[in-house]
């Protein structure tokens, strides 16, 4: 099979290599011409096979927007676009809407995994028609970690599912990493009794109820740099866990553990509080209680 793939980054020039590695061959765009095996995107669909599968793996949002709108002229009926970035579900069913007309099917796949997907296969989950979906599946098992289909790899449903299913993968992912992070402190807090804050988590990843991918991770993170002094406390987010609380909100769905990371990410970027700053005057206000006044 031969697929074009649009955006090779971080993501996408590492799937390149796990897919040539596995059979499939995989004619590159980026906008970088270091990386890119073709000058444009027209370059890219004149090299496919028909029926083509266009693979977009780009920034989410006006970018891969503007990728989908550049394409949606160049396909023809039967071809396949397959949006792989980390793009709001919604998006999907605009762009299976925009692509429709033409005779060109979309399908939208939460990819997983990051950097270390190279060598560790990604976990996949897709939205699209089943007849698409079986069409592409060397590329998904290319892909996929090695094991059983279902085990990194899930058909979940129609357009939009896909990307669904990656929104709330990543608001669990948010709220893992929260629960990590806040027993880091509460350990590092207290080395007087714990001597081996390190040593701790690296135990904790055989045998106890906690152990996973992220604690992994985070092991290898303290050990790289074991009080963090190499590196701030402020955490940036690409709207995943935004959108996972907002569909927790439309739908009156009860997530105040993901609510609680993605807030404690917003604390993170403030060098000092303005709500807090107004809790201190309120307290002060009312009960005379001391403020801590600036230097
Ligand atoms: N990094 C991760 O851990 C990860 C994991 C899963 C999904 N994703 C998603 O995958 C997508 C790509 O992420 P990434 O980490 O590889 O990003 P990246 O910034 O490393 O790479 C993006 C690539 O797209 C290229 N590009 C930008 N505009 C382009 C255009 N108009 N046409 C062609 N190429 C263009 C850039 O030159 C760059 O090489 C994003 O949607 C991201 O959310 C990222
Ligand atoms: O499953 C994954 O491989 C990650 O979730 C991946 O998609 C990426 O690292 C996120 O884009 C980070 O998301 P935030 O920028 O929102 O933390």
């Amino acid at each position: 099979m031969h697929i074009g793939l649009i955006g090779l980054g971080r993501m996408g020039n590492n799937m390149r290599a796990r897919l040539e590695k596995n059979g499939i061959d995989v004619t590159g765009y980026d906008t970088n011409p270091d990386v890119s095996d073709v000058a444009t995107v027209a370059d890219l669909v004149a090299a496919l096979p028909a029926p083509r599968t266009v693979w977009v793996m780009v920034p989410a949002g006006e970018i891969t927007d503007s990728v989908i709108r550049e394409l949606e002229p160049l396909l023809e009926k039967g071809d396949l676009v397959i949006d792989g970035g980390n793009s709001k579900f919604t998006e999907d069913f605009k762009h299976s809407e925009l692509l429709a007309p033409r005779g060109v099917d979309f399908m939208d796949v939460g990819v997983s995994g990051g950097i270390w997907g190279l060598e560790n296969g990604y976990g996949l989950m897709v939205g699209g028609s089943a007849d698409q979906v079986e069409r592409v599946m060397p590329v998904f098992d290319a892909l996929r970690p090695e094991g059983p289909r279902d085990e990194g790899f899930v058909h979940v449903g129609e357009v939009g599912a896909g990307h669904y299913a990656k929104m709330v993968h990543n608001g669990i992912e948010y709220a893992l990493m929260q629960a990590y992070a806040e027993g880091y402190e509460l350990l590092d807090t207290r080395k007087d009794i714990i001597k081996d804050v390190t040593g701790t988590f690296k135990a904790w990843q055989r045998g106890t109820v906690v152990r996973s991918w992220l604690l992994d991770l985070l092991v290898r993170a303290l050990e790289q740099d074991p009080e963090f002094e190499h590196i701030e406390g402020y955490v940036q987010d690409s709207g995943e866990g935004r959108w996972t609380v907002e569909e927790a909100l439309n739908n009156a769905v009860p997530v105040p553990t993901i609510s609680a990371s993605i807030f404690a990410r917003f604390v993170s970027r403030q060098e000092d509080s303005p709500a807090m700053k107004a809790v201190a005057a309120l307290r002060n206000q009312f009960g005379g209680h001391a403020v801590k006044a600036v230097d």
